[in-house]
């Protein structure tokens, strides 16, 4: 900058003093090369160059206010300039290069070193004064100007070479590794359990080979479809929320199953989906809840689900009976013919009870040979009928293992369920009921 306003000054002012021309196409193409060698290298221009360059300059320029001689100013000049190509230099001797960049370099080099000499002679021409004849002092600029000017601009355009070759390389080295990544993304998406889309603007534009075997046709036929449609109306997955949504999709063959599905936002346009069947996985999962409800041995309900079945029918007010049923005497079955016949009452009294009883009633195992019946909206009366006529049913029953004849009979005890009545109580009501069943009997039903 100090050296294009000075020569902007000069210039002005009408001074030939410093041959402007020379110096100013020198100056510019320095400064090409030493922007372009650290753009090239990738590195920032180190921060003392820049102000030790301009302060040298600026000494020269008041040396030379102060009378000092044309050649001397010169011979300074030329000292910067060596410097400088000294530094860059260096610079590319330290960088490490391959292939057909290394004879570049060299050219660079050599051509730099050349620049360099020039400069070097020109200083020692200028100060001691060399030969006057051949070299007279106007003439010195001119020796630069003529034979070290075209090696910076061989080496300029060298270096513009290396760049290219070096973007290019760097573009190889891109693209490689854009392939390599591209195989490991397609890897992962073959291997994937899940069917794996990219949708745009809401439509299928991309997927692995699962889309086609989660939906019973080929892949490629769903591409450009509407996400939508793989699911039933209605059940199908809202935008995208970056958490796993519940869904039903719908195969080619418009069988459906359960699909869990994750979408993930790319841009405004773009999205990731993720759809995986998880139908087994619903299957099991009802299969251990009815087991957390269920009595192993009769399936029946437990004395848990009946307590939360009863649980939730308190809240609907509606008045009703709860019996408590007991097998008679069955620890003589079990002593007599054993507890595998034992069971199989147990599962036979389960299933005549289940067959009789009505939509809404709830029948459970208590545990050991006591049940329990639930049955909303039902009188006494009608509770004692219904419970009367199951007595009368168990006495024709036959139970597998026990010799032909045999008769299993069972006691209830029966008790009213007025609306917002404790579980307990009611069972403690039902359980006298069943006591005074036995007292008096058995194989009958008591209030
Ligand atoms: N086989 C079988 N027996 C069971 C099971 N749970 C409890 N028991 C048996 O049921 C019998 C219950 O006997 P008790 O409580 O004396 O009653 P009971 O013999 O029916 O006599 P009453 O109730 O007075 O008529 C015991 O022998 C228990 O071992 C089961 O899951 N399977």
């Amino acid at each position: 900058m100090l050296s294009y306003s000075i020569f902007l000054y000069d210039l002005l002012d009408g001074q030939r003093n410093i041959d402007w021309l020379p110096n100013l196409i020198l100056v510019a193409a320095q400064t090409m090369m030493m922007l372009g060698v650290f753009r090239f290298l990738g590195r920032p221009l180190p921060r003392s160059l820049l102000p030790a360059t301009l302060l040298a300059q600026a000494a020269v320029e008041y040396f030379r206010s102060q009378g000092a001689p044309q050649a001397l100013v010169d011979a300074a000049y030329c000292a910067i300039v060596v410097v400088l190509a000294i530094v860059v230099l260096n610079i590319l001797r330290r960088y490490q290069t391959v292939g057909e960049v290394r004879s570049i370099r060299l050219f660079i080099y050599c051509s730099l070193l050349v620049y360099g000499v020039v400069h070097v002679l020109r200083l020692a021409i200028g100060v001691m004064g060399i030969a006057p004849q051949i070299f007279p002092p106007d003439s010195i600029p001119m020796l630069s100007f003529f034979t070290g000017l075209p090696f910076l601009v061989i080496s300029l355009v060298a270096f513009t070479a290396m760049s290219l070759h070096r973007t290019l390389a760097q573009s190889r080295d891109y693209e490689i590794a854009a392939r390599a990544n591209l195989h490991r993304f397609e890897q992962l998406m073959r291997i994937s359990s899940a069917a794996m889309l990219l949708l745009r603007k809401g439509r299928i534009e991309d997927s692995n080979p699962k889309l086609g075997e989660l939906f019973g046709c080929r892949r490629e036929a769903l591409h450009g479809l509407a996400f939508e449609a793989l699911f039933l109306p209605g059940a199908e997955p809202v935008d995208p929320p970056g958490t796993p949504q519940h869904c039903v999709a719908v195969r080619a063959d418009q069988s459906t199953f359960q699909a869990e599905v994750v979408m993930l936002e790319l841009d405004e346009q773009q999205c990731l989906a993720e759809i995986r069947d998880v139908s087994r996985q619903k299957t099991l999962e009802t299969q251990l809840r009815e087991l957390a409800h269920a009595d192993p041995l009769t399936g029946a309900l437990n004395r848990r689900a009946f307590a939360a079945r009863f649980e939730a029918f308190r809240q609907s007010f509606r008045p009703s009976c709860v019996a408590l049923l007991d097998l008679d005497h069955f620890k003589r079955i079990n002593d007599h013919f054993g507890h595998d016949v034992g069971d199989e009452v147990l599962i036979t009294f389960t299933r005549l009870c289940q067959a009789h009883a009505r939509t809404g009633d709830v029948f459970a195992r208590m545990g050991g040979e006591e049940f329990l019946f639930l049955l909303p909206g039902c009188e006494l009366a009608a509770a004692q009928g219904f419970l009367e006529r199951l007595v009368q049913e168990m006495a024709s029953l036959r139970f597998r293992g026990l010799p032909k004849g045999t008769t299993v009979s069972f006691s209830a005890g029966l008790a009213d369920c007025p609306p917002g009545a404790e579980l307990n109580a009611v069972l403690k009501q039902a359980d006298l009921a069943l006591y005074r069943a036995k007292a008096n009997g058995r194989a009958r039903v008591e209030l």
